[in-house]
């Protein structure tokens, strides 16, 4: 058994840098409880939580319900990402049964009913969704009455953090001191469900983002980006990990809900592949660890995040990452699996295409493969295959996605773990932290940059090319390094590594060669760079003993691919179905 795959990674779990003052992981109902269907699968619910009115946090962020009509709501919209999202509900039965468009994307209106008009509302009101004016008797999501007020900004110029200083049990203190502080700055960008524009606070000099939803429509879509939104609020409160994005707080104004996030300035993935093309595999081995750092926070509290895509990760200037879009998160019980038909197409799991037995958290696991081949190829993976195509490929056949060529047997090898078809032998998150792609151990000096002359460096490329002089051009700056300075480089020699260094963004005062000669003491220190660590592979790793995992004992429960009946809208795959 590979010494990665049975041990347990505590040091990712909760291992993060902020002080957070978040509740405590959320915990599943007593078994004894009546489980609750659904809303959406009130038909088909055996044991199944439903999927916002209870199975996630009961101290919620109720919306002002907009009366629910019993059909399926099926929402489909665009995006701007480049990327598809579906979901699919139903409430009576299989969301095969039913696919009803009704709406298209973007904006999102949505108008009270009468009886949750809040017709006091003649101003902004510094409160959360979770009034009670507007929650009560019609509540879409819970009977909470808990006040969520606008947050307070950051006191602290680089720690989100600091907000939850105004925190009280989880909510926001409801002292006005705070309140309209953030100024709406220019549009960011559309999601799905709703706008996102930056923030500023120009008493504290702090940004945000803010993600709005329009609250005056009645229909289904936007009832269903509130609904959306609410979510991401609920679930998200719940959350803090340096690669979550942070959520400050929200408001609910006469016309719009809007949330404050931290603000991630480098964008997501998707759009850092359509401007700078495909990643390098040290940067790909980089973001994947902090991506799984992030799922496995998540995973820990029992919530799957079930959009895992480039575009819902975002990247700082740093190149931090920042888990974003929780709208389709959802907490899960040990006791219930989901079934409702969620996602974005290309980087669905078959268990979700197929919509039948049920998935839990594994399928972001699925998300995250297809991710890696997203940054490695900048397209998402069955790209080759048009919308129904491709949802009828990722369900109904045996293959996985193409894995590029270039990439190392490392990464392949990781690549394929996440994307076994039988969702039961699937690594989890924090068991895919120790695998040699992105296990790190951080060396002193680490002077994998630094080849000596005579050092032969293992080569990484696959076809056993030792690299040369060229491809270090800087190596003979270095050639008369005392030998003890080089002899780690003979430790860790990869060529990958050699490439982590040097695509990172460090500024060579950082960098680790100032320790290593007189030629870089000139430089003023810059600090060290947050992200910055140095991958130090074993290489020993035997895709052999994998098939000794005791993941492997559990029988494939994937149904019959004669089973599937794909149901697609006629619609772009740029679209959400709900
Ligand atoms: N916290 C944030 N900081 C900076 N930019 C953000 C933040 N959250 C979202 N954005 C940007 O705002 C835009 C809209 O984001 P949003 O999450 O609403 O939709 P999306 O992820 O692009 O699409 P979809 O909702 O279909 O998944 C995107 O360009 C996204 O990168």
């Amino acid at each position: 058994m590979p010494t990665w795959w049975g041990r347990k990674s505590g040091k990712n779990k909760d291992d993060h840098s902020k002080s957070c003052n978040v509740d405590p992981p959320l915990t599943p109902p007593s078994r004894g409880g009546t489980p609750r269907c659904s809303r959406e699968f009130a038909g088909a619910c055996s044991g199944f939580s439903g999927f916002d009115s209870d199975s996630v946090e009961k101290k919620g962020h109720p919306l002002p319900r907009p009366s629910l009509s019993p059909v399926s709501i099926h929402h489909v919209s665009g995006s701007t990402s480049g990327s598809t999202s579906v979901s699919s509900v139903s409430s009576s039965g299989s969301a095969e049964d039913q696919v009803l468009l009704v709406a298209s994307r973007g904006h999102c209106d949505v108008k009270f009913n009468e009886r949750a008009s809040p017709k006091a509302a003649t101003t902004t009101r510094p409160l959360s969704p979770l009034h009670n004016q507007l929650s009560g008797g019609g509540s879409l999501e819970s009977s909470s009455s808990e006040l969520h007020p606008l947050p307070l900004p950051p006191t602290s110029p680089t720690s989100p953090s600091a907000v939850h200083g105004s925190r009280i049990g989880g909510g926001y203190e409801t002292s006005p001191v705070g309140f309209s502080k953030w100024k709406k700055g220019k549009f960011i960008g559309s999601g799905t469900f709703g706008q996102v524009y930056q923030g500023f606070n120009s008493e504290k000099g702090k940004m945000c983002a803010i993600k709005e939803v329009k609250v005056i429509s009645d229909d289904q879509t936007s009832k269903e980006c509130l609904r959306q939104l609410n979510q991401e609020i609920n679930v998200l409160s719940q959350l803090c990990h340096p690669n979550i994005v942070q959520y400050y707080g929200s408001e609910l104004s006469e016309e719009t809900l809007s949330v404050y996030l931290e603000y991630v300035s480098g964008g997501s993935i998707h759009k850092l592949l359509n401007e700078y093309g495909p990643f390098t595999e040290p940067v790909i081995q980089n973001y994947t660890r902090q991506i799984l750092a992030g799922l496995a926070y998540l995973h820990g509290r029992n919530t799957v995040h079930r959009d895992i895509k480039g575009a819902n990760i975002l990247v700082d200037p740093n190149g931090e990452i920042k888990l974003a879009d929780f709208g389709m998160a959802k907490h899960v019980t040990a006791y219930s699996t989901m079934l409702s038909f969620q996602g974005s197409p290309y980087w669905m799991a078959p268990e979700v295409v197929m919509n039948k037995n049920g998935y839990t958290l594994s399928v972001d696991v699925w998300s995250l493969g297809c991710t890696i081949l997203e940054m490695a190829t900048s397209k998402p993976p069955w790209s080759q295959f048009e919308g129904v195509a491709a949802i009828f490929k990722i369900g109904n056949s045996k293959d996985i996605p193409e894995i590029p060529d270039h990439l190392s047997n490392d990464a392949k090898n990781f690549i394929r773990l996440c994307l076994q078809r039988n969702p039961t032998l699937r690594p989890t998150a924090s068991q895919l932290l120790e695998h040699p792609f992105v296990r790190v151990r951080t060396t002193r000096v680490a002077a994998i940059t630094i080849m000596p002359k005579d050092a032969s460096p293992r080569s990484n490329d696959g076809n056993g090319t030792l690299p040369t002089r060229e491809s270090y051009p800087w190596r003979a700056s270095h050639d008369n390094y005392p030998k003890q300075q080089f002899s780690r480089a003979i430790k860790s020699p990869s060529r990958e590594n050699v490439r982590a260094i040097t695509s990172l963004p460090v500024s060579p005062c950082s960098s680790p060669l100032r320790q290593l000669g007189p030629a870089y003491k000139s430089c003023f220190l810059s600090p060290p760079h947050p992200s910055y660590t140095f991958p130090v592979q074993d290489g020993g790793y035997n895709p052999a003993d994998f098939a000794a995992s005791p993941f492997r004992v559990k029988k494939d429960t994937m149904m019959e691919p004669s089973s599937f009946r794909a149901q697609t809208p006629n619609s772009p795959l740029r679209s959400r179905l709900v």
